[in-house]
């Protein structure tokens, strides 16, 4: 601002003193020195009377538009800027604020306000944030950036603490399942030792993650061991680790244990109830005092860890078997959640198929497939002795050689078709016997899969349906 629009110090009468030493009469009545300021501005100002005839253009916006800024006064604006809107903001009187604008392909935030005095609309004041946009973008971008860093380093965080499940991985409509999600949330609101019974494949691991990381401790270790997959010598320095020179062949610096890598965290014992007996002792003690000994080590080592076991054994009976101790027993099963098999809750069985092909499609980028309703019959009947795993494996076999989008029964493999329509044990008979009562099953099934549809039945068992009708009246079946 120059000195020029200075004049005298103005000390008005009146409270509070006006200490100010110019006016706004004085400072505006040259119109040199509104342009002056206007053109100080870091956006576009363009001023023009209610018709859209312009008055003011600034310096900056004139420079953007690449136009020598006297030579547009007087034009109308449309001709400045083919997309501008003043004349329309002159006619309604309506402002319009923070609207979006293309000019010369920038996408530009502007403000239009109509000027009104005494009812009377004096002018159209635009403002054009060109230099915020850009900087929006900028920041926008920066932005950007950052959220998918911090979404790489939670991935990678995740993937360091191994842990992947939350409760919002828990896939199922049934009444068990709802019920078994509250209960993950109040473990994870305490630091209990839980308990998580069930048979293989039904999950016992993923509620043991979600447990995790519903709780405090989800940003800390998740540490995972399984009992039975470490040869017994080694798993007592593998869960309290060992001194340097503990033993021959171990580390010359030493190693520490699961349970030190747990701190603050979560331990998680897989396969609890295959525990070597000698471990048992072991295990009580640190449970109760959260000490232990490193192998070799001399002094008590201190972690505050999270314990949950699991098993799919029945450790009760092992307990009266003598097998498992009853006082670590009684010191694991404070908490316990058990996870009944899918088979019990048919209710699951469909929404965790759809969840594991759309999981497998976007892991494959391919389309998710349908199941068709003859489909989704077999597979809420077949008993899933392998649980979720088991299913999840079939779909994946299934997507793998489908040459279409929608998974019909013929798709599947045969003994779901078999089993889904259970038979008593077969006895043993001469071979041509047993072939002829293995046909008259399959196509039972198929039959029955497809309500009876012949055509559909005989695509499921891969024949053609004359075939099927002949093999029928051969095998002395009704048709
Ligand atoms: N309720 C569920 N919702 C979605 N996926 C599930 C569910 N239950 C199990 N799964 C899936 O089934 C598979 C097996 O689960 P998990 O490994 O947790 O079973 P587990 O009981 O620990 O098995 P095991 O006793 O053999 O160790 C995993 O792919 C898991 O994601």
């Amino acid at each position: 601002m120059g000195k020029t629009a200075v004049h005298k110090t103005a000390v008005p009468s009146g409270d509070p003193p006006n200490k100010a030493r110019v006016t706004m009469k004085e400072l505006f009545q040259d119109p040199h020195t509104v342009g002056l300021f206007l053109d100080q501005f870091p956006n576009g100002v363009l001023i023009t009377d209610p018709d859209g005839y312009v008055i003011f253009i600034n310096k900056p916006y004139s420079r953007f538009l690449g136009l020598d800024q006297q030579a547009q006064i007087g034009r109308h604006c449309t001709e400045v800027i083919a997309t501008s809107r003043m004349h329309i903001v002159g006619k309604t009187g309506q402002a319009e604020i923070n609207a979006a604008m293309l000019i010369q392909g920038e996408n530009i935030v502007v403000q239009r306000i109509p000027i009104i005095k005494e009812g009377r609309k004096l002018a159209v004041f635009g403002l054009v944030m060109f230099h915020c946009i850009q900087d929006f973008h900028k920041l926008g971008n920066k932005l950007k950036l950052l959220e998918s860093k911090v979404e790489i380093y939670e991935k990678e965080l995740r993937a360091l603490r191994q842990t992947r499940y939350t409760v919002e991985s828990i896939i199922g409509d049934s009444e068990s399942q709802q019920r078994l999600k509250q209960l993950v949330f109040r473990a994870a609101a305490n630091n209990l030792t839980v308990l998580i019974t069930g048979e293989s494949g039904c999950g016992k691991e993923l509620y043991a993650q979600a447990i995790h990381n519903a709780g405090p401790r989800r940003l800390k270790p998740f540490v995972r061991i399984n009992a039975s997959a470490i040869p017994a010598e080694l798993l007592e320095s593998e869960l309290f680790g060992y001194e340097k020179g503990a033993f021959t062949g171990a580390k010359s610096s030493g190693k520490r244990g699961k349970f030190h890598m747990a701190h603050q965290g979560t331990l998680f014992l897989d396969e609890i109830g295959d525990l070597p007996p000698a471990i048992q002792p072991k295990l009580l003690r640190v449970l109760e005092e959260k000490e232990f000994d490193m192998v070799g080590g001399t002094a008590p080592v201190h972690s505050d860890f999270r314990l949950v076991a699991a098993t799919n054994r029945n450790l009760e009976a092992m307990v009266e078997e003598r097998r498992f101790r009853s006082d670590l027993y009684y010191r694991l099963n404070v908490f316990n959640i058990h996870i009944p098999p899918l088979r019990e809750r048919p209710d699951d069985i469909l929404p965790q198929a759809r969840f594991f092909l759309n999981d497998l499609a976007e892991e494959w980028s391919i389309a998710t497939p349908t199941l068709a309703p003859e489909t989704e019959k077999v597979l809420k009947a077949y008993p899933w002795p392998g649980n979720s795993r088991e299913l999840r494996h079939i779909l994946q076999r299934t997507m793998a050689t489908l040459d279409n989008d929608t998974i019909h029964p013929g798709d599947l493999p045969l003994h779901l078709l078999t089993r889904a329509c259970p038979s008593h044990p077969m006895a043993v008979s001469p071979l041509k016997k047993t072939v002829q009562d293995a046909e008259i099953k399959a196509i039972q099934a198929a039959l029955k899969a497809c309500d009876n549809n012949k055509a559909k039945a005989a695509k499921m068992l891969s024949i053609h349906r004359t075939l099927l009708y002949r093999r029928m009246k051969q095998l002395g079946m009704e048709i």
